[in-house]
Parts: C-alpha cells; sequence; structure tokens
C-alpha cells in the first residue's frame, strides 16, 4: 500500500526500456515518480512512449529491462497486487456496448469482488456523480463522446482504486465535452486525493490538469517540473519570425548570434524562434540582422513562454513537427505491409 506519511511516492519508474517486434524502440529508459495524491501529466507527442509506460506501469506489458512501482508494488513481481490498487481508462473504451451503463458497471465491480447492496451502492453514487443517473438503462452505444468517456472513468473507479491511469482522457472530444472532463479530473484529484497519471498531447490539457508535468520525447523524459517551473526557466519573450519561402536558406543562426539580448536561437524550416528579455524591443534588431542576411520576414509574433516553447527547448522541435515526425514514420511502417495487401 502507498502510505501519504512515509512519503513513498505512488508510481515509481526507472530506466524501462521497451522495444517491439520490427525494432521499434518506444522507451529508451523512461523514469517518472508520481507523489501519492498528486496529478502527473506526461506530454508528448503521438509515438513518443506514453501509451507504452502506462501498459507497462498497469501490467499490460513487461519491459525489456528497467524497475517499476505502482503503489507499492513491483509491477513484475507482484502483477495482481498492482492490478487491485489501480484503475485504468485506455485510449479505446473497454465497455460494452451492448450492455447498459449500470449493466457495465455491475459488471466491473463484480470482477473486482463487489457485490450485494455494497456494489449497488456503489454503482447509483458513480452513475450521479458522472451525471449518467438518466441514461443508466440505456445501451451504451446510443451514448454520446462524452457520456462514453465518463463512463469509462467511471469504470476506472468502481473498485475504489489508489492510483488512476487516464491514457489521453480527452482526445476525439468536441471542446465542450473536453472541459467537462477536466472539470471532472480536477475534482476527483481535489477531492477525492486520488494519485493520477495522466497522459496526453494536449499542451493546454498538461498545464490546466497537472500539477507536474514530464515532458516525454523518443522513449524517455526529457524534463520535469511544474507547469509554472518549466515556463519560468525560460525567462523573458519568445519571438518567432515567419520567413518568405525564397529567404530561408541562407538563414543560419549564427546571423542572429550575438544580437543584444537575444539567445537559444532555433530555425525550423521557415520558422525562426528566440528567446529575448525584451521580445518587443528586439524585434526591429532581429528583423534587421535576417534582412541583411537575404531573408525576408513574413511575420512577426512576440510571446509569453508556453509549453511549446519548452518542448522546442528540451526536445529540439516544435510540438507539432514531432506529431508531423510520428505520423509520418507510422504511415511509412505502414506502406510495405498494404503494398502486400496485408492488414494491420
Ligand atoms: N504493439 C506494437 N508493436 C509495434 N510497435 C508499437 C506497438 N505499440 C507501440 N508501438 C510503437 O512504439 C512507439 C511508441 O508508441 P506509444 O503508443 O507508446 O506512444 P504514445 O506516445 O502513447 O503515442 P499515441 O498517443 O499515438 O498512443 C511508436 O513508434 C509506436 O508506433
Amino acid at each position: 500500500m502507498t502510505d501519504r506519511s512515509t512519503g513513498a511516492p505512488a508510481v515509481e519508474a526507472r530506466n524501462l526500456v521497451k522495444t517491439y517486434p520490427g525494432d521499434v524502440t518506444a522507451l529508451t529508459g523512461m523514469s517518472l515518480t508520481v507523489e501519492a495524491g498528486t496529478v502527473l501529466g506526461l506530454l508528448g507527442p503521438n509515438g513518443a512512449g506514453k501509451s507504452t509506460t502506462v501498459k507497462i506501469l498497469t501490467t499490460l506489458a513487461r519491459p525489456d529491462s528497467g524497475t517499476a512501482t505502482v503503489a507499492g508494488h513491483d509491477v513484475l513481481r507482484h502483477p495482481d497486487r498492482v492490478r487491485r490498487s489501480i484503475g485504468v481508462v485506455a485510449q479505446r473504451s473497454g465497455a460494452d456496448p451492448m450492455a447498459t451503463g449500470r449493466e457495465n458497471l455491475l459488471l466491473q465491480g463484480r470482477l473486482y469482488g463487489l457485490k450485494g447492496t455494497e456494489l449497488a451502492a456503489r454503482v447509483d453514487a458513480l452513475l450521479d456523480r458522472f451525471d449518467l443517473a438518466d441514461a443508466a438503462r440505456r445501451p451504451v452505444r446510443g451514448y454520446s463522446g462524452g457520456m462514453q468517456r465518463r463512463l469509462d472513468v467511471a469504470l476506472g473507479l468502481v473498485h475504489r482504486p489508489e492510483v488512476l491511469f487516464l491514457d489521453e482522457p480527452t482526445t476525439g472530444l468536441d471542446p465542450e465535452a473536453r472541459t467537462a472532463m477536466w472539470d471532472e479530473i480536477a475534482r476527483l484529484a481535489g477531492d477525492e486525493g486520488l494519485t493520477i497519471l495522466l497522459t496526453t498531447h494536449y499542451l493546454e490539457e498538461a498545464d490546466r490538469l497537472a500539477e507536474r508535468i514530464a515532458i516525454v520525447d523518443r522513449g524517455r523524459v526529457v524534463v520535469e517540473g511544474t507547469p509554472d517551473e518549466l515556463k519560468g526557466e525560460l525567462h523573458g519573450d519568445a519571438v518567432h519570425l515567419e520567413l518568405r519561402a525564397d529567404g530561408d536558406r541562407t538563414v543560419t543562426a549564427g546571423v542572429l548570434d550575438g544580437l543584444p539580448g537575444v539567445r537559444d536561437v532555433q530555425i525550423d524550416g521557415r520558422r525562426v524562434s528566440v528567446r529575448a528579455d525584451d521580445g518587443p524591443a528586439a524585434v526591429p534588431a532581429l528583423l534587421a540582422a535576417l534582412e541583411r542576411s537575404g531573408a525576408t520576414v513574413a511575420a512577426a509574433t512576440v510571446a509569453r513562454p508556453s509549453l511549446d516553447d519548452v518542448y522546442l527547448r528540451y526536445a529540439g522541435r516544435r510540438f507539432a513537427e514531432a506529431e508531423a515526425d510520428a505520423r509520418r514514420s507510422a504511415d511509412e511502417s505502414d506502406a510495405p505491409v498494404l503494398a502486400a495487401g496485408g492488414t494491420r
């Protein structure tokens, strides 16, 4: 059991490595800690290794090497104890679409040994809590996306777990349903003191819900801290400049090095990003230096640091770029299979 008085972490992973068949290295040394009663956001683009980490921590996959404990239990030596201590809301719903919401919850409770009036009371409380009481006797296949997601979370909570894993809980939801889910997750963490490990590829979701954020890139955590700590590490303003297509080849970081109050120059195709002590004051000198090098600036923006800037600094590329890379490599790995007429 996790004992908050001893300060033992609820989740601890050390140097997890995982390679899938086909030589895909999903985890390259994943380490993370979630303190009891807190929310950790595991933030990273598609393919960064978030789901694989969750699979190992929830005993659904084995690492090639490394260690992990959840609620004080070793995931490899005592997977049964881990499973009793956790709730899991996977990316794909585990609910039976033909059964009603209530039937799904009752079945889930029975799987964990609950029965009789205790189980009925728990199910009714969850239906109320997740605003599903009116729909409780309708088959799940008729639920909206938001209702299905709320049922998924309720299913993860039936047996009162200590640690809840939420794997991309709001992917695919419309903005209204997403906001409602955010409120619910914030309440779970605040009122019930649950430990939550949340994976997300929404910068805003991690910023809003997680007390601490671990940014994942290429199978490991590249930086970890509170949202404010991470953003605070980037002093000054972010200045983003968009170059016209014809000038981009001539620009190198050296063109901007040495300008007063300007640092962390990053060039990504036609996008140039720098940090500046005083963003608006630095813009004229940046424009002049770029134009001297033969580039034409199409647009310039100045912003306070965001999590995307943190990501750029530690992963060396923009979040959207990393997502596009992941999509490209997934498409490439699909190509031979599809060409051969196979199915995935
Ligand atoms: N069963 C599998 N077989 C082969 N490769 C896999 C398998 N599962 C994941 N991968 C690969 O491992 C890498 C990490 O995937 P993982 O699903 O852990 O990332 P993720 O950050 O959770 O991304 P997503 O948000 O898309 O789930 C990716 O390159 C992915 O294609």
